[in-house]
C-alpha cells in the first residue's frame, strides 16, 4: 500500500477506494465495485480500484465473490492509502476517528452512518471543507431514495416549508406486517432483522432514534440550520398495540412512524421557527404515505415555489442502499477527475428549533370510562376548557367483565380532535387522566393528513 493518494496527481487513471465494513451494505458495495468495474470507470472517467475492505474478524467466512486478499483488520492503514473512503461500519467510534483521518489525509468520504452524521455532521463538514474534499451521505437518509441531493442541490433556489416522511424501513415493515397480516411485533421485528433492514441494535429503529437522526439531517439541510438530535422530539412504536392497529383500521386509518420537520409561524410578524419530530401517526388510508408498504420509505417535501414533491423507494436493505453509496462515490470520484471545489453545506443559519408544544396537530384519544350518566359531559367540559374542539366521538358499550367479577358495564370512547396547539392537547389529556370516571387512557396518537 502506497502512502501517496492518487487524487493528488492531475487526471488520475485510477482512484483507490477503501471500504470500511463488510456487513449488509458493505458486502453489496464491494460486489458492485468488483462486478461493475468497467461501467463505473466509464461513468467516472477513472477506474475505481477497491484496494481493501476493513473487517473486524479476518477468520469469518465471507462472500466468495470477494477476493480474500482484500480483507484487512487494519482500518487505519487502509484509510491512509485511499483516495476515497466508504464508511459502512455504523456507530460513533471508530467510524468518527477513521472518517476524520480520511478527510485529514485528503480522501473524500462516503458514509451511510446517520447516527454519526446527526451527532457530528457539521464538524466533519468543516473538516472536509478545510481539506477541500467531499463528505457525502445520501445512503444515510431513506436508503436508496435520492433525497439529500435534491434537497441540497435541486431545491437550493427554493424555500422548504415542510418535510414529512416515512424514513425508517424496519418500523414501517413491522407496522405494515402487524396491519396486513396480523403478525405480532416480535416476529415482524425478527423478520426485518433477517432481511437486513434493522440496525445492529434494533432498538435504534424501534424507539425512533434512527428516524430521529434522519429527521435531524433532513431538517438541517432543508432549513439551512443545524438541528441536533436533542432538538428532535422522538417517540417510537413500542407502545403501538394490535388493538391500536385494529381501531385505526376500523376508522379508515393506518399507523405510520413519521418524521416531520416543519416551519412554524410564531406570530403574525413573520417570526418563525422549525419543529422536528418523530412519532407514530394516524393517517387516512387514502393518504399517499399510507400506501408505503414493507421497508419502503417516502418523503414529502413542501416548498414555497415547487409546491409538493414526493420521493419514494427502498429505504433499507443492503443492495438498495448500496445504490446510494455508489452514486455518492461516483460523484465524488468525478470531482477528483474533473477538479473544482467540493460541495459545501449551508447549515450555518439560525432558525430557532421549537419544541413540540408549539406545533398544531390533532389527537386521537382512546378512553375506557364508566358507563354512567354525565361522563361525556365531564369529558367534553375539559376539552372546552382547553379550547380544543372535538371532531368525532365514537362510543362502544362493553358488557360487564365477568372474568374479573365486575358487574359494571363500561364504555370505550374514541375521540378525534380538530387541529389545535400540541400544548393544549397534551394538557387536555393530562386533565382527563385525572377524572374519577376514567378507568384508563388506552391510547393517544397524533393524526395528520385529514
Ligand atoms: N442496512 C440498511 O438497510 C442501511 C444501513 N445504513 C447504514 O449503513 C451502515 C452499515 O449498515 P449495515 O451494513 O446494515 O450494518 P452491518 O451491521 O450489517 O455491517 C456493519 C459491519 O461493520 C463491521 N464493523 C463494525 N465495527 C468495525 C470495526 N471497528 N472494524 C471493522 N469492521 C467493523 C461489523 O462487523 C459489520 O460486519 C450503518 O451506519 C447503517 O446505519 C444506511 C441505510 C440503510
Ligand atoms: N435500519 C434502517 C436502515 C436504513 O437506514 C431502517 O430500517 O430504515
Ligand atoms: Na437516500
Amino acid at each position: 500500500m502506497t502512502e501517496l493518494n492518487s487524487a493528488t496527481s492531475p487526471n488520475p487513471d485510477t482512484l483507490k477506494v477503501a471500504l470500511l465494513g463488510c456487513g449488509n451494505v458493505g458486502s453489496q458495495v464491494a460486489r458492485i465495485l468488483l462486478r461493475d468495474a468497467d461501467s463505473l470507470a466509464a461513468r467516472t472517467g477513472a477506474r475505481l480500484e477497491l484496494i481493501g475492505i476493513a473487517v473486524r474478524d479476518l477468520e469469518l467466512a465471507r462472500d466468495p465473490a470477494i477476493p480474500a486478499a482484500l480483507f484487512t483488520d487494519d482500518a487505519r492503514a487502509l484509510v491512509r492509502s485511499a483516495d476515497l473512503v466508504i464508511e459502512l461500519l455504523g456507530g460513533i467510534e471508530p467510524a468518527r476517528e477513521l472518517i476524520r483521518s480520511a478527510l485529514e489525509h485528503g480522501a473524500s468520504v462516503v458514509s451511510g452512518n446517520k447516527a454519526l452524521l446527526a451527532a457530528e455532521g457539521p464538524a466533519l463538514y468543516e473538516l472536509a471543507d478545510a481539506t477541500g474534499v467531499q463528505l457525502s451521505y445520501e445512503a444515510a437518509v431513506a436508503g436508496a431514495i435520492p433525497i439529500l441531493r435534491p434537497i441540497r442541490d435541486s431545491l437550493a433556489g427554493d424555500k422548504i416549508t415542510r418535510v414529512l416522511g416515512i424514513v425508517n424501513g424496519t418500523t414501517n415493515y413491522i407496522l405494515d406486517q402487524m396491519d396486513s397480516t396480523g403478525a405480532d411485533f416480535e416476529s415482524a421485528l425478527a423478520e426485518a432483522q433477517r432481511l437486513g433492514y434493522a440496525e445492529a441494535d434494533p432498538t435504534a429503529d424501534v424507539d425512533g432514534h434512527d428516524a430521529a437522526a434522519k429527521a435531524a439531517i433532513l431538517a438541517s439541510l432543508s432549513f439551512h440550520t443545524r438541528f441536533a438530535l436533542e432538538n428532535v422530539h422522538c417517540e417510537g412504536i413500542r407502545t403501538i398495540s394490535a388493538a391500536d392497529i385494529e381501531a385505526a383500521r376500523a376508522s379508515g386509518l393506518v399507523i405510520k412512524l413519521l418524521a416531520i420537520a416543519e416551519k412554524v409561524e410564531l406570530d403574525g410578524a413573520g417570526q418563525a421557527g422549525v419543529n422536528v419530530r418523530v412519532h407514530p401517526t394516524l393517517l387516512p388510508r387514502e393518504h399517499p404515505l399510507a400506501s408505503v408498504r414493507g421497508a419502503f420509505n417516502a418523503v414529502f417535501v413542501e416548498a414555497e415555489y415547487a409546491g409538493e414533491l414526493m420521493f419514494y423507494g427502498q429505504g433499507a436493505g443492503g443492495l438498495a442502499t448500496a445504490s446510494a453509496v455508489l452514486g455518492d462515490l461516483v460523484s465524488a470520484a468525478r470531482r477528483i477527475v474533473l477538479g473544482g471545489p467540493g460541495r459545501t453545506e449551508t447549515t450555518k443559519g439560525s432558525v430557532p428549533a421549537l419544541g413540540i408544544d408549539a406545533v398544531q396537530t390533532s389527537y386521537s384519544i382512546g378512553l375506557e370510562v364508566a358507563d354512567q350518566p354525565g361522563v361525556l359531559a365531564k369529558v367534553a367540559q375539559i376539552f372546552a376548557a382547553h379550547g380544543v374542539s372535538i371532531e368525532t366521538m365514537r362510543q362502544t358499550i362493553h358488557p360487564a367483565a365477568e372474568a374479573t367479577g365486575s358487574t359494571a358495564r363500561y364504555a370505550e370512547l374514541r375521540i378525534v380532535t380538530h387541529r389545535a396547539i400540541e400544548s393544549a392537547l397534551a394538557a387536555t389529556v393530562a386533565q382527563i387522566r385525572d377524572l374519577d370516571v376514567i378507568t384508563s387512557v388506552t391510547s393517544v396518537l397524533r393524526v395528520e393528513g385529514v
